[in-house]
């Protein structure tokens, strides 16, 4: 797992690498410059263009400075630096790296507070007036100048973070932060980066490693995390010889009513998809039909009328619940029902949760360790508005622990929070899969992996992960705009063979 840093951990890891690579924090500044410039050639390899640098009087404006120095190395022949002087103050740093600019020919200007800003003909514009160092909203010059170079529309790539944007805690609301295309940060995407306040700001967003300690991070035990490939491939299992489908477990997807069968048909194809050994949908009588015709693997318990169905509780190795389940009284009954006989975990989607919302004397049965699995709007209704994501996630770790329960709240970046307070951001998925039905998708898989006998933890972030990778297989190659749920689940086998390899 990516360990991601909170700015005063940023500058704790960095100081930590400063004293015990030992490496002197200007070539540190040398280092992240020279990593920044790496990807910048890759995008941008046309060396006649003209660029403009904007530098602060800190470090990220010393990485502004050398940037543009390597810039000119590698034969950019159009670059000029502006210097905001906004401070009387500058770094060390900052002022060794303009020494060594001034030895070159790049022609360095300077804007002071309350004056006018410089023409600007450049089309493409390096921001480095301020990084991770910010502690306030933006006012004053600094907003002046970020409001000015947002009316100018020209392609911005901001060095780490780009100017006035938080790189976590809350987002003010009408904050002046520069928009740019691409940002190229430093070491880990900031963990706002992952929330969809970050959309106006951020077009893209490219990490690039600057050598900082990982032993240093990794003892930190921070709760935030973000999943990778390689943490997947560990925690994936092959099937073995000589097992056999009770091998994987028996699922059962309480789901549907005679309008939204669909969600049911889904989240339990989803289910055998994933592997679970035997999947069983609870569902209205009137569904039958279409269940067997779409996928004959599943077998049904008919729930009649307003009659409770009798499960053998034992048989179930895993149970998903809520997928178009209805509000009514037989959904209100039911969930009560598998709430008290089923005292493993459960996976508690859509309807479940809406109905947690509405009989909130039903918290008091939920199994420990449970996946609950919200999109925003459920999850507000659940815990209560949230006027941002920062918020949401920290409602998420207080209620995980109050109620020994894991949230997966979906979201581009999907955020599993663990009743331990961890807090892993999943890094797969796409646009194209914004279509109904995806969620009971998820429920399905996770479903599935808890039958498998993966820990809630591991179904958690192993199903956002999978869903997500093989939304992305399906959709990126081609750029197809639109993927549906069932394409995914019948693309998890594949997905999953491939992690396995
Ligand atoms: N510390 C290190 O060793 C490294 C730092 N690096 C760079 O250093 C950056 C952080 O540098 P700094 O900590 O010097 O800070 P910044 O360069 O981000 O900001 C400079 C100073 O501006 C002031 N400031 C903050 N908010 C303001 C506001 N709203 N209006 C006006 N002034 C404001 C603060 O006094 C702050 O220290 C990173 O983003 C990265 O670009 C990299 O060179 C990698 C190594
Ligand atoms: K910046």
């Amino acid at each position: 797992m990516l360990p991601l840093l909170i700015a005063p951990q940023i500058r704790e890891a960095d100081a930590y690498t400063i004293a015990h690579e030992p490496i002197a924090s200007i070539d540190l500044m040398e280092r992240a410059s020279k990593a920044f410039v790496g990807w910048f050639i890759n995008h941008f390899p046309d060396k006649d263009q003209a660029i403009s640098v904007y530098c602060g009087t800190g470090n990220n404006g010393g990485d502004g400075l050398a940037i543009a120095r390597m810039l000119d190395d590698h034969q950019y022949k159009k670059i000029n630096v502006k210097v905001a002087r906004f401070s009387d103050k500058s770094t060390p740093d900052f002022n060794t790296n303009l020494e060594r600019l001034k030895k070159t020919s790049i022609s360095i200007s300077e804007i002071h507070p309350g004056s006018g800003f410089p023409i600007e003909d450049c089309p493409l514009i390096i921001d480095a007036l301020l990084g991770t160092g910010l502690n306030k909203p933006l006012e004053g010059d600094y907003k002046r100048l970020v409001d000015h170079l947002n009316s100018l529309d020209k392609t911005i790539v901001a060095v780490d973070v780009p100017t006035g944007f938080f790189a976590d805690g809350e987002i003010p609301h009408g904050a002046g932060i520069l928009k740019a295309d691409l940002v190229i940060t430093f070491q880990q995407p900031k963990i706002n980066f992952l929330l969809p306040e970050s959309g106006p700001y951020i077009k893209c967003w490219e990490a690039v490693n600057i050598g900082i300690d990982e032993h240093f991070v990794q003892s930190l035990h921070l709760p935030y995390l973000a999943v990778e490939e390689k943490d997947i491939r560990k925690m994936l299992k092959p099937r073995h010889r000589f097992s056999n489908k009770g091998t994987y477990g028996h699922t059962l997807i309480v789901a549907g009513q005679p309008e939204t069968m669909g969600a049911a048909l889904l989240s339990a194809s989803a289910c055998v998809y994933a592997g679970s050994g035997l999947t069983t949908a609870c569902i209205p009588q009137s569904g039958l039909t279409a269940l067997n015709a779409y996928m004959p693997e599943i077998m049904a318990i008919v729930r009649h009328d307003m009659q409770l169905p009798t499960i053998e509780w034992a048989k179930f190795s895993a149970i998903g619940i809520g997928p178009g389940l209805g509000k009514d009284e037989l959904a209100v009954e039911l969930i009560t029902d598998v709430f008290t006989n089923y005292k493993k975990p459960l996976v508690i989607d859509a309807d479940a949760l809406n109905l947690l919302t509405i009989h909130r004397e039903l918290w008091r049965s939920v199994p420990e360790n449970s996946i609950l699995t919200p999109h925003m709007k459920e999850f507000d209704r659940l815990f209560g508005d949230h006027g941002n994501w920062w918020q949401r996630i920290q409602t998420g770790i207080q209620k995980a622990r109050e109620y020994a329960v894991f949230i997966l709240l979906k979201n581009d970046y999907t955020i599993v929070i663990s009743p331990a307070g961890k807090v892993y951001f999943n890094t797969t998925s796409n646009p194209a899969m914004a279509v109904g039905g995806m969620g009971d998708v998820l429920t399905g898989i996770i479903s599935a992996l808890l039958a498998q006998h993966y820990t809630p933890e591991e179904a958690c972030i192993l199903g956002a992960y999978l869903h997500g990778k093989a939304g992305d297989e399906l959709a990126l190659p081609n750029k197809i705009n639109v993927i549906l749920p069932s394409q995914v689940a019948a693309r998890v086998p594949l997905t999953m063979a491939k992690l396995l390899a």
